[in-house]
């Protein structure tokens, strides 16, 4: 009997985890490459499992792939750790067992990292020497990126008529990190010709069952389920998994009843695991008919606009619009700031800004500056949120906050690098790129977290992405526009431009672009301020006429203010004919200047609709 037939018959049994059984020997290297140097014990471990009940035991090879070698230096042994994988378990299972090929999912929460073409090159090499070595089927687990997931099975599935089992990995009950629903997720691995469907690692027994509670019958496939032993503890400065034995023999059980016919262990699980299986399930006959339980209620979806006001991006579109920087200060007193966000607001700004930790550096918490003045002022503030501070966890807190307080304008960032702040030292988090931070607000948008789950309710965010003008390649950085477009970016916000000429071959480029934009314009106060813009900011380009001017009032601080907002003065004059949005970015908070520009940009903007007998739409 084949692994087809058999997986018709009978509920079979799967074996359990090899890395972190290795782990808990002590070893903590790539264990893929065991199966050259320490052929023994991984024997050993595969003997252990088939001794212990497994009907199927997979290969060590869940890494053995070029892209997870590399960082061992051991790319280019993929054959060989391959084949001798394959060979050392079909030694161990003497006929007895059926041997499944193993490759494990590259994409992790870094979703964009690897591109699907290299994801590609790596699984065929892969997957050709699995099967030369002759396995009964091809094991894909845990797998956190469905279209990853779709993408390698279908190239198997051109390759081989042996059974492929496909397994995705998800953090929460009944749900992918994209929201996914996993009913729908293994309905498609199913219609792209998965003979096995089913869950593995990350989650422990319990939430497992759960998640299986509310999946149908396969109708072509079958279903399968390899839980982690339990969640995840530190002791003594390594990872550990509980382990009872017994609990695994109920929930094999339990299970079985929600229909998984293939029944293993993942990430903590060990051969006294899989023994425990094996006498749960052991005579029993898969399930052939599931009653379903009645759907849960659907999460609360009504948008919750607190602000009640446009987004920015509406504004922009519709009519010319200002917004001003005003970052919160680098020390504890805040009278100026404050001083400064009234002044804006009276001013009549659209919105006040609020850079975060803008060159990696150090401020006052810009949401907790943003909710003072949004509430003592009603200003409407944009908060920018760099992807260098904050990890996964800290980020999806972050965005939850800011929806509790209110505050629905964002700015996703990369953020400045650490080398350039006052912390040259500091990790760069960047679990996220900037475009993954549009789409995952984006999510949010929908009442789904980015592991998937639901929120309870939908954000209202609106997010704008940064443009930086500033590059030797104009299209290339249009080009990045148009990407963060399909993200969900719903409009941008530029660096400041320091050039006329500049200003209208930015219009010419972008004027495709359906997203508005709003166009970048500092003030510069002294020629110290132009030369560090200039030749120490990342993004930023002064014209050299615009540092001679500056250069000019050298040892004159007032004077060099004055030509610095004759400068930004002039460049407005050009932007408003070309932009909708304007963007101011008060120096160092001297809000008076930028107060004055507002004052002059409204003058300009209104002049504009009124020439243009309000009909001026740019
Ligand atoms: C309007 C505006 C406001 C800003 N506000 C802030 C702020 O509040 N705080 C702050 O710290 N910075 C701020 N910045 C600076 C910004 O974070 C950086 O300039 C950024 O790199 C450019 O914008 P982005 O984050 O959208 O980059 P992206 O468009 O995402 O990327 C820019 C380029 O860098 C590459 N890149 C992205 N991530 C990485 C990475 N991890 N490693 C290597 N290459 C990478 C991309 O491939 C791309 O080529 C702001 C910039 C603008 C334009
Ligand atoms: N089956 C593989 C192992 O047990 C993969 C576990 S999930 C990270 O090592
Ligand atoms: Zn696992």
């Amino acid at each position: 009997m084949n692994l087809k037939e058999a997986l018709q018959e009978k509920t079979l049994v799967g074996d359990g985890a090899m890395g972190t059984l290795l782990y808990s020997y002590g070893i903590d290297q790539c264990f893929e490459e065991l199966n050259l140097s320490h052929a023994k014990e991984i024997l050993n471990v595969h003997k252990a499992y088939v001794n212990s009940g497994a009907d199927v035991i997979q290969t060590n090879t869940y890494g053995a792939n070029y892209i997870k070698l590399e960082r061992y230096g051991l790319e280019e042994k993929v054959k060989e750790m391959n084949s001798a994988a394959v060979k050392l378990a079909k030694q161990a299972a003497e006929g007895k067992s059926f041997v499944v090929g193993t490759v494990g999912g590259i994409r992790g929460i870094k979703k964009n990292a690897i591109s699907l073409d290299e994801i590609k090159r790596s699984f065929r090499e892969q997957l050709y020497c699995l099967l030369f070595e002759e396995v009964d089927g091809i094991l894909l687990e845990t797998f956190y990126d469905l279209e990853e997931l779709t993408t390698v099975l279908q190239i198997a599935k051109q390759e081989t008529n042996l059974p492929l089992i496909a397994q995705v990995s998800i953090h929460e009950p009944g749900v992918l990190q994209d929201g996914t629903t996993l009913t729908e997720a293994l309905t498609l691995l199913e219609d792209k010709g998965a003979d096995v469907v089913g869950v593995n690692c990350r989650l422990g027994p319990h939430h497992m069952i759960e998640s299986l509670e509310d999946i149908p019958l396969p109708e072509k496939a079958v279903l399968s389920a390899y839980p982690n032993a339990s969640l995840p503890t530190y002791q003594d400065g390594r990872l550990v998994y509980k382990t009872d034995p017994d609990y695994f023999k109920t929930s094999a059980r339990a299970l079985h009843e929600q229909g998984a016919r293939l029944i293993g262990g993942c990430c903590g699980t060990t051969p006294e695991h899989i023994e425990a299986i094996a006498e749960g399930v052991k005579g029993k006959k898969p399930i052939e008919h599931k009653n379903l339980p009645f759907p849960k209620t659907s999460p609360q979806t009504k948008l919750e606009d607190k602000n009640n006001r446009p987004h920015l991006h509406d504004i922009a579109a519709s009519r010319p619009s200002i917004i001003v920087e005003l970052d919160p200060p680098k020390r504890l007193n805040t009278q100026r700031y404050l001083e400064g966000a009234q002044a804006l607001n009276n001013a009549g700004v659209d919105s006040i800004t609020l850079a975060d930790n803008s060159l990696a550096t150090p401020r006052i918490s810009n949401t907790a500056m943003a909710s003072i003045i949004k509430q003592k002022f009603d200003v409407n503030p944009l908060v920018h949120i760099a992807c260098r501070d904050r990890n996964l966890i800290g980020l999806q807190s972050h965005l939850m906050g800011l929806h509790t307080l209110g505050i629905t304008e964002l700015l996703a960032i990369t953020g400045d690098p650490t080398k350039i702040g006052d912390f040259p030292g500091a990790t760069s988090v960047y679990d996220l790129t900037s475009l993954d931070l549009i789409h995952y607000i984006k999510q949010m948008n929908k009442g789904v977290s980015y592991s998937g789950k639901s929120l309870g309710m939908n954000t209202n965010f609106s997010v704008a992405g940064a443009f930086n003008p500033n590059v030797r390649n104009l299209n290339r950085a249009v080009g990045r526009l148009e990407k963060k477009i399909t993200y969900g970016a719903d409009y941008f916000i530029s660096q400041p431009v320091y050039s006329e000429e500049k200003l209208k071959e930015i219009y010419e480029a972008t004027k495709h672009i359906s997203a508005p934009i709003y166009i970048g314009i500092m003030p510069l106060i002294s020629a110290r301020n132009a030369e560090f813009l200039h030749n120490e900011v990342p993004g930023m380009t002064l014209s050299t006429e615009i540092r001679q001017r500056m250069e000019l009032f050298n040892n004159d601080p007032d004077r060099a203010q004055a030509e610095g907002i004759s400068i930004a003065k002039s460049l407005i004059d050009v932007a408003v004919d070309l932009f909708n949005g304007i963007y101011l970015i008060t120096p160092f908070l001297r809000y008076e200047i930028t107060e004055e520009l507002t004052y002059y940009v409204k003058q300009k903007q209104n002049r504009e609709r009124t020439v243009a007998n309000g009909s001026h739409i740019i």
